[in-house]
């Protein structure tokens, strides 16, 4: 299984991708590992992404999950904000894929941004990143205005249905 915790810039989908690939013993990928040289250099800048920034980088993860699935899974944190963009992350497996996503309101990310520091994503993206967010229909939906032990803890509830 490949297990995609997604959301906006600052949802906390590293720190609790992270810890669900701790307590699923699976590997743990962050997709902002793998963007282009120049998106990171436009998102430093303050400049959203377009979808053709992104096509091909999610197009890259993809690959990546058909070999993270044959080699047994994984945990990729991934904003992953389009429908469009999950059918990409979706394209190379089939049902494998199980998003988790993180939700909470403006004024707590901007909190959480806030508090992050030595990050390239400023928080000046914020708004463009919930304007083109598109909550998905069939994932598992966790508010982020709890504690990282909660969090995990209803994440794998949901997991083990
Ligand atoms: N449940 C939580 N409670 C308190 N702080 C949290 C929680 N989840 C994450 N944080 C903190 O919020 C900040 C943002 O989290 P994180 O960097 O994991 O988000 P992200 O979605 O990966 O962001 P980006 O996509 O911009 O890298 C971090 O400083 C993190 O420690
Ligand atoms: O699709 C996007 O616009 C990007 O993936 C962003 O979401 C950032 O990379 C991430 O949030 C890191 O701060």
């Amino acid at each position: 299984m490949i297990y995609i915790v997604m959301g906006v810039s600052g949802s906390g989908k590293s720190t609790v991708g992270d810890l669900l690939s701790k307590e699923l013993s699976l590997p743990f990928y962050d997709a902002d590992d793998f963007h282009f040289p120049e998106s990171i250099e436009k998102m430093a800048k303050g400049i959203p992404l377009t979808d053709d920034d992104r096509n091909p980088w999610l197009s890259l993860l993809a690959i990546n999950i058909a070999q993270w699935e044959a080699k047994g899974g994984a945990v990729l944190a991934c904003s992953a904000l389009k429908e469009s963009y999950r059918d990409i992350l979706r394209s190379t497996t089939e049902n494998v894929v199980q998003f988790i996503y993180l939700k909470g309101t403006q004024a707590l990310l901007a909190t959480r941004l806030r508090s992050r520091s030595s990050h390239f994503m400023p928080e000046s993206l914020l708004e463009s990143q919930l304007s083109t967010l598109e909550p998905p229909e069939q994932a598992i939906t966790v508010l982020l205005d709890n504690t990282l032990e909660n969090i995990i803890f209803e994440i794998l509830k949901e997991i083990n249905q």
